[in-house]
């Protein structure tokens, strides 16, 4: 069957160096792919050459066997596309159901005029609309929240209502990236619990994320990059496993024996659940995993949006 997403050779360099290089994957429909890896490794580059936001220096994106590599972020959208970017915040002044219209107004079949003079079909159309925001909220456990000033929810609740945002345009494909940052103890639980269901659902995720244990307990299979390139792919037992993995996390050779140093060994959901073991090899990559999940949340949340050339077809 055809995947709804597949990669053939992508490569992005910045200044000549390699940020991305040579993926390929596929990922079937239904399927949860957690990418992980350790920082500089490349996911956020990636992912944005997923959404469209950046553009590949070669190989090819494709959707369901459609190549998009040229299409920019909201043609992809339209083409089933969602996106939860890390950090995202809701838009004030709006509630939590005004924040989730905002999702499916994309996939709105009246215009400006049509709203302007409030037509009998644009007005069932708008009920519509709320009707469909309201169970995405559902979905996300946030029903009760709707008519709430979204920016006077919690954190790990405004990240839902984010996820009810995407999940509003029924996207084919949702990318969620570091979903869970900054989240802890209960809203990352009810935010993974969440994720959960949707994959339960057969929505196709792709899940970018420090947390090696957040990614083990969600995706199906997980892709693992260093330096831009893929070095392991498979379920997160076996990534967790593979000594190339323990090697680019830890910065040392791996010792198979050692199976406590194997990434992810925290409880899933746990806020200390990033990638390296407690106690492994100080300093390389062990200290930048470790800084990672402390900055996990903060000033890491802030995406390189002035990074992005997006909508530059
Ligand atoms: N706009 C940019 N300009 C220059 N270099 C960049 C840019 N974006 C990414 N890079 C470089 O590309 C490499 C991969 O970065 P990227 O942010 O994709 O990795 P990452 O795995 O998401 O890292 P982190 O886990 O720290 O967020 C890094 O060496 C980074 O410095």
């Amino acid at each position: 069957m055809t995947p709804v997403l597949r990669l053939d050779n992508l490569s992005r360099s910045f200044g000549g160096v390699f940020a991305v290089r040579d993926v390929s994957l596929a990922v079937p429909s239904g399927e949860t792919r957690g990418l992980i890896g350790p920082n500089g490794a490349g996911k956020s580059t990636l992912f944005n050459l997923v959404a469209g936001l950046l553009r590949p220096d070669a190989g090819r994106v494709a959707l369901e066997g459609d190549e998009v590599t040229r299409l920019p972020a909201h043609r992809r959208a339209a083409q089933g596309v969602a996106i939860v970017f890390q950090g995202a915040r809701v838009f004030p002044g709006l509630t939590a159901v005004e924040n989730v219209m905002v999702g499916a107004h994309t996939s709105a079949r009246h215009g400006f005029l049509g709203a302007a003079i409030r037509s009998r079909r644009c007005r069932r159309e708008e009920r519509e609309i709320r009707e469909a925001a309201l169970a995405a909220l559902e979905r996300v456990g946030l029903a009760e929240w709707a008519d709430v000033p979204a920016e006077s929810l919690p954190l790990g609740q405004q990240r839902r209502a984010q996820l009810a945002r995407a999940l509003c345009a029924r996207p084919r494909l949702l990318l969620l990236d570091e979903p869970a940052a900054g989240l802890r103890g209960a809203e990352r639980a009810a935010l993974a619990g969440v994720i959960d269901g949707l994959r339960g659902e057969g929505l196709t995720m792709m899940l970018v994320e420090h947390d090696v244990g957040f990614v083990s307990r969600l995706a199906d299979r997980v892709t693992v990059l260093d330096l831009g390139a893929v070095i392991a792919e498979g379920t997160p037992d076996e990534v967790r496993r593979d000594p190339a993995v323990v090697a680019a996390y830890l910065g040392a050779p791996a010792d198979p024996a050692a199976g406590s140093a194997a990434p992810g060994s925290a409880a899933p959901g746990s806020a200390a659940g990033g990638p390296a073991a407690p106690g492994a090899a100080a300093g390389g990559r062990a200290a930048q995993a470790a800084g990672a999940a402390a900055a996990d949340g903060a000033g890491a949340d802030s995406a390189r949006e002035g990074d992005r050339d997006a909508g530059s077809a």
